[in-house]
């Protein structure tokens, strides 16, 4: 910036009086909790120690998140306070609390933060994932609910096995790239008949590369809503008055990716619900997808229900495609690292199911140890270690603590999910935690999906059942006709795998991936090499 000129002169002079207001409303927000406090006679929960006006911001600036805060869990107890120029984030570290809170005091823990470089900067207020708790957000929720929830998920199962179909010949062609696929299985879930599973089971579009446009923008749309909602990262969320700042003040938004990132957001939300309709009119979708089904069931109606069908589409990808890759990576390092647990799931495949054709849901009753693999795959490596953000709506008193109105409140679900009282030798991958003495399949207690891997309350992931039988059908169809095992160095030696959980590399908040690691992935036999060759050639 050229500050020569008389212009440039008030634009400085604007950004930096900008700024000392920017000071003065943290310094109101800061005494304005503590003064709500004391007039209760309590006081903030525990906490890392705070700076001036930063608050708790360089210990916010934390590479594995996850192990901190469970350490602040062990050191302050199972809630912890911490602040943010300003902003009061909590943090709940066991079940009782979470559940005490999110669920029993849900009216008021349902909330999201208003984020305004998200809502306002990049106009993202249509994502009802984002969105305030109330009747906007509940109407979209329950029109996603409708297709992808318990009681319908089950139409997109011709998807989903098509889509797992086609991850085998990929994985039995080029095994190397076998994160590149799995990427791919979980972008196209919706409608057609050729792609994989994300895509098609919104829109029914076809994708068969990773470098196709339609997943080139839904990831990079990913990448910058993510790094946008990362909690203390932009200071126009601490201080929502800095949101005409320049891009030079320390803390702004690069306004260049805004105007990149508005043209992706546009071509995701309306020309794939564009080319899925023209799809349709055409007749050349043959699976059912989110979009086809709603639109026949409501659509050429109202103007504002084909919005909100449009919008829902376009939320599957975002909230559904790079959890679903992070947790299926995670299996295929789980079998690597524990051929015990690989062999005891296909000889129970080799007797329920044979070699002489694929699995499919209906054999699911007679796969218990799968079952317990998918759950224990989601505990292991847990995808959303922290949650999504809620947002406390009233102020509110708990375990004897003041709970400010407007505080970021998380779950510690990593925590939780690796507590050793629930889950013993929690580092450990243990399918067997989820059978009873007997030797029966009882999780029922002990649920991981009950502790925080779906997220909490009334914002329970919307997609749960569509992701637990994306998973399940990934992981069955992978254990009966391959191997996966440790790869070879140039001498021939195994090479170890552990898990190193990571930020995805698309997003690095808030899912996690496991870091990348190789491994062997060969059919186990002649018989399921032709089996997956035959599958493929319909
Ligand atoms: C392994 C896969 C997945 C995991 C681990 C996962 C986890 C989560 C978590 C932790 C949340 C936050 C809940 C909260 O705020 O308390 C969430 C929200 C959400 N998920 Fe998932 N998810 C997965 C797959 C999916 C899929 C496949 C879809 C869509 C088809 C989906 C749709 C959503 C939506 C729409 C929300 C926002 C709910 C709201 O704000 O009301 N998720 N998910």
């Amino acid at each position: 910036m050229d500050f020569s000129t008389p212009r440039a002169d008030a634009q400085h002079i604007a950004v930096f009086l900008v700024a000392g207001l920017g000071v003065l409303f943290l310094m109101v927000r800061l005494s304005s909790v503590s003064l709500r406090a004391k007039q209760h006679g309590l006081s903030l929960p525990p906490g890392p120690k705070a700076l001036p006006f930063i608050g708790n911001l360089l210990n916010m600036r934390m590479k594995q998140p996850w192990e901190t805060i469970t350490k602040w869990g062990k050191q302050y107890g199972d809630v912890v306070h911490v602040e943010v120029l300003g902003q009061s984030i909590i943090f709940l570290n066991s079940a009782k609390a979470t559940s005490d809170l999110f669920e029993k005091r849900s009216t008021i823990y349902s909330d999201r933060p208003r984020l305004p470089l998200l809502n306002d900067i990049l106009g993202l207020n249509w994502i009802f994932a984002l969105m305030p708790y109330g009747n906007i957000w509940r109407k979209h929720r329950r029109l996603f609910v409708s297709m992808f929830g318990p009681s319908d998920a089950h139409i997109f199962n011709p998807v989903q096995e098509h889509a797992s179909t086609r991850l085998l010949e990929r994985l039995l062609k080029k095994p190397e790239d076998f994160r590149d696929h799995i990427r791919l299985l979980f972008t196209i879930a919706s409608s057609s008949h050729s792609g994989q599973s994300i895509l098609m089971s919104a829109y029914g579009l076809d994708v068969d590369s990773c470098d196709n446009h339609y997943i080139t923008v839904a990831e990079e749309v990913m990448s910058i809503v993510a790094d946008a909602a990362r909690p203390g990262r932009w200071l126009v969320d601490s201080i929502p008055m800095l949101k005409k700042i320049p891009a030079y003040f320390p803390g702004a938004f690069e306004h260049q990716k805004v105007k990149h990132f508005l043209k992706n957001i546009r071509d995701l939300r309306e020309t794939s619900y564009a080319d899925s309709k023209e799809m349709l009119a055409n007749g050349k979708s043959p699976m059912q997808s989110f979009v086809s089904e709603l639109l026949e069931k409501h659509g050429h109606a109202k103007e504002e229900m084909e919005g909100a069908i449009r919008d829902c589409a376009a939320i599957a990808y975002g909230a559904g495609s790079d959890t679903s890759v992070g947790a299926l990576a995670a299996f295929v390092l789980a079998m690597a690292q524990y051929p015990g647990v690989q062999k005891k799931a296909q000889d129970q495949l080799d007797t329920f199911v044979g070699s002489s054709r694929l699995p499919s849901f209906s054999d699911r009753k007679n796969l218990p140890y799968i079952t317990a693999i998918m759950k224990e795959t989601l505990r292991w490596h847990t995808v959303v270690p922290q949650g999504l953000p809620h947002c406390l709506r009233e102020d509110d008193i708990y375990n004897g603590y003041f709970m400010p109105a407007g505080s970021i409140v998380i779950g510690n679900s990593w925590g939780i999910l690796h507590d050793p009282d629930i889950y013993p030798d929690p580092m450990e991958f243990k399918p067997e935690r989820f059978f009873n003495s007997e030797g029966e399949l009882d999780y029922a207690a002990i649920d991981p999906s009950k502790y925080g891997v779906f997220g909490y309350g009334r914002r329970y992931c919307a997609g749960y059942t569509y992701a637990e039988n994306n998973l399940f059908l990934a992981i069955t169809y992978i254990l009966s006709t391959l191997d996966i095992g440790l790869a070879k160095d140039v001498y021939g030696r195994p090479v170890p795998v552990a898990l190193r959980p990571t930020f995805s590399i698309l997003s690095r908040l808030p899912y996690s991936h496991p870091s990348s690691f190789k491994c062997s992935i060969t059919p186990r036999s002649e018989q399921t090499k032709a089996l997956i060759i035959q599958a493929n050639s319909f």
